[in-house]
């Protein structure tokens, strides 16, 4: 598979290694500076770039025709858009807050918990994510996700970072050097407290995943999840 990095920083870089480990090409690396490529010559682009670039370099291929695949957090407000245009071109298109599995896993354990915990006024739930402090966004788009699982699944209609009322899900967002990524679900009462923690020890997770959406894509055409990627019960 000949693949387009669009990003090529701390993730792109692992993307390249995991995806020659399996075989694959890299026909372009992709950053700010970059002007010198034909995205036509990949059969997929891996978009892991910064907020204010993704929803351009997703239109880029979409509009080309090339199969994407993106993981940049912070960019959502275009989400629709990238929908829209995605089902325009008849092409193909995943995006993903977390391609790792282990994320995938507890995104489910998240809303499996957040039906039991639906009636039990008592707890109040919160989110509390830490990321190393290069990170752009915040809260982590892996949060966002957390959040939309409740929401889904509980009482609670919506969630804020920081300074939340007692309708919102409070998202705490935390910097430290050279954290991959935490993310815990909290239920807190005034007898006990049941959390719930996924702990990334490095980025190879997100790496694989995104390199396995990507083998996945070819031949596709539609708007896609990391559950339909890896069919998870
Ligand atoms: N969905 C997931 O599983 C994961 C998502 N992420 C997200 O992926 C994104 C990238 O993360 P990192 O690699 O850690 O960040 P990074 O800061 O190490 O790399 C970002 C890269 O984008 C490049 N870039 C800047 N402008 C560009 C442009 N116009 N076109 C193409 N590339 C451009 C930068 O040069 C840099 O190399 C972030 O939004 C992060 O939140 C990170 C890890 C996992
Ligand atoms: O920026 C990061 O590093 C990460 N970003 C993603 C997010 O915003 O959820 C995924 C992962 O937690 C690492």
């Amino acid at each position: 598979m000949k693949i387009a990095l669009l990003g090529y920083g701390k993730m792109g870089k692992m993307i390249e290694e995991i995806a020659i480990s399996r075989d694959h090409e890299i026909i372009a690396r992709v950053d700010e500076k970059t002007t010198d490529f034909n995205i036509k010559e990949a059969d997929v682009a891996i978009d892991f770039s910064i907020p204010s670039v993704a929803f351009k370099n997703i239109s880029m291929c979409l509009e080309n025709n090339v199969p994407v695949i993106s993981g940049t957090t912070g960019w959502l407000e275009n989400y629709d858009k990238a929908v829209n245009l995605c089902e325009e071109k008849k092409g193909a298109f995943i995006y993903a807050s977390n391609f790792s599995l282990g994320v995938n896993v507890f995104f489910q354990l998240n809303e499996y918990l957040a039906k039991m915990m639906k009636n039990l006024s008592q707890y109040d739930v919160s989110i509390e994510e830490t990321h190393h402090t290069q990170k752009l966004d915040a809260p982590s788009g892996t949060a966002i996700t957390l959040a939309e699982g409740i929401i889904n699944n509980s009482h609670n209609k919506s969630w804020k970072l920081d300074n939340a009322t007692s309708d919102e899900i409070p998202i705490k967002a935390l910097r430290q050097p050279e954290v991959p990524g935490t993310h815990t679900i909290i239920y807190k009462s005034d007898v006990d407290t049941i959390d719930i923690t996924h702990t990334a020890h490095n980025r190879e997770g997100f790496a694989l995943g995104a390199v396995i959406a990507a083998e996945w894509i070819i031949g596709k055409t539609g708007v896609f999840s990391m559950k339909d990627v890896l069919n998870l019960g």
